[in-house]
């Protein structure tokens, strides 16, 4: 009988390299657009550190304030994963503090991406290690277990699988499927382009083309008052 709530599931399907890389430099804005607008978790998980995370999800599911899980996860990680840690988004104490983080970084894991908290966040800020969480608690975690590794795991009110492709940078996380990420990247550098033709636009004091908002207001029938 399977050990449902504490088990580990060790193979994980990862993209391929060039995949994951197909990212770099892409705005999350920019890859949102091309979901319409429905592609990011929510934005209570924010960015710590000013590091953008790009690599493929290692998931992670914990009882609320317990990280017994996640030491094993950083343990069996790859080189470039980001550990997805469903921590139900308990705020009352950290998941994730100075001893995993650096143990992450010695392992050249891709970063962490933290439905919870962290702590020893004065150190955290100043590493390299990409860390995206809801916030900081001083309390220490519990680490009795049980919990699962590589589950489909709910980050900020998204389903994030073990591989998905996990895209991070200072306006928060986009979650990608690997199936869905060519034509994803294609999509962005088109919208990057007419975004270069916006700017240039404005810039030489041509303004901004604003047809699309007056046929709305004409549609809604927006009333001008003198
Ligand atoms: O003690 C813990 O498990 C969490 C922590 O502060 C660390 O990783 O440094
Ligand atoms: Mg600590």
């Amino acid at each position: 009988m399977a050990n449902i709530g504490f088990r580990v599931y060790e193979n994980v399907n990862r993209p391929e390299k060039e995949l994951i890389e197909g990212f770099k430099g892409i705005q999350t804005a920019n890859i949102g657009d091309c979901m319409n607008r429905m592609g990011a978790i929510n934005g209570s998980i924010r960015q710590m550190n000013e590091k953008n995370i790009l690599g493929p999800a290692y998931t992670v599911k914990v009882p609320s304030g317990d990280n017994l899980m996640i030491f094993l996860a950083v343990e069996k990680a790859q080189p470039g994963d980001v550990l997805v840690i469903d921590g139900e988004g308990c705020m009352d104490r950290a998941l994730v503090g100075e001893i995993l983080a650096k143990f992450a970084e010695s392992k050249k894991l891709g970063g962490f991406l933290v439905d919870g908290c962290i702590r020893d966040s004065e150190i955290l800020t100043e590493m390299d290690l990409p860390i995206f969480a809801k916030g900081t608690n001083p309390n220490g975690p519990y680490r009795n277990g049980p919990g699962e590794i590589n589950v489909p795991v709910s980050i900020g009110g998204k389903v994030i699988h073990p591989g998905d492709i996990i895209i991070g940078d200072g306006d928060g996380v986009i979650v990608v499927k690997q199936e869905e990420a060519k034509e994803l990247q294609r999509k962005a550098h088109e919208i990057e382009q007419k975004e270069v033709a916006i700017f240039e636009n404005i810039a030489n004091g041509k303004g901004l083309d604003l047809t699309w908002m007056y046929e709305k207001l004409k549609q809604e029938k927006c009333e001008f008052i003198k």
